[in-house]
């Protein structure tokens, strides 16, 4: 018979140190996948300790990642699981922002002085 867990007990393991989610009523131990996972750690630690049925829906994973979620399960929850509710309708992804290297100028500079020797160089001599 699989373990059964409170809401209480999962919300205790909520670091990346020691991270549970829950599924539907599965309980999920993924400390040890959580450098792996393909859509990064920040989204699985905020759900750390929580409910992530709605967001691992919404983005629909492959039949893959529901196969690999399953290795994880570690048992059910049980009883009142208000604790572990996230609030749904603020929930959005969010992609990675890419920002501009600082060094983009410089790079720029060095570029256009290494483009212009060899112009000089081919063209006066
Ligand atoms: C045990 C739990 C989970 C497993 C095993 C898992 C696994 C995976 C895998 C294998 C992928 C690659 C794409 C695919 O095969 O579908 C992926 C992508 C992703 N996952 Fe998860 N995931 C889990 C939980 C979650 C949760 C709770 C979220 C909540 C937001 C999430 C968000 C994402 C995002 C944003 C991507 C990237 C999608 C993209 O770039 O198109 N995952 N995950």
């Amino acid at each position: 018979m699989s373990k059964t867990y409170s809401a209480a007990e999962v919300a205790k393991h909520n670091n990346a140190a020691d991270l549970w989610i829950v599924y539907k009523d599965g309980v999920y131990d993924i400390t040890k996948f959580l450098k792996e996972h393909p859509g990064g750690e920040e989204v699985l630690l905020e759900l750390a300790g929580k409910d992530s049925t709605k967001c691992f829906d919404d983005i629909g994973h492959s039949l893959e990642a529901i196969n690999l979620r399953e290795t994880y399960k570690i048992g059910t929850v049980v009883g009142d699981l208000s604790g572990t509710k996230t609030d749904d309708d603020n929930w959005e992804y969010e992609p990675p922002k890419y920002e501009w290297s600082p060094w983009l100028p410089v790079m720029i500079a060095v570029g256009v002085v290494v483009y212009a020797s060899i112009f000089y160089y081919l063209w006066y001599l």
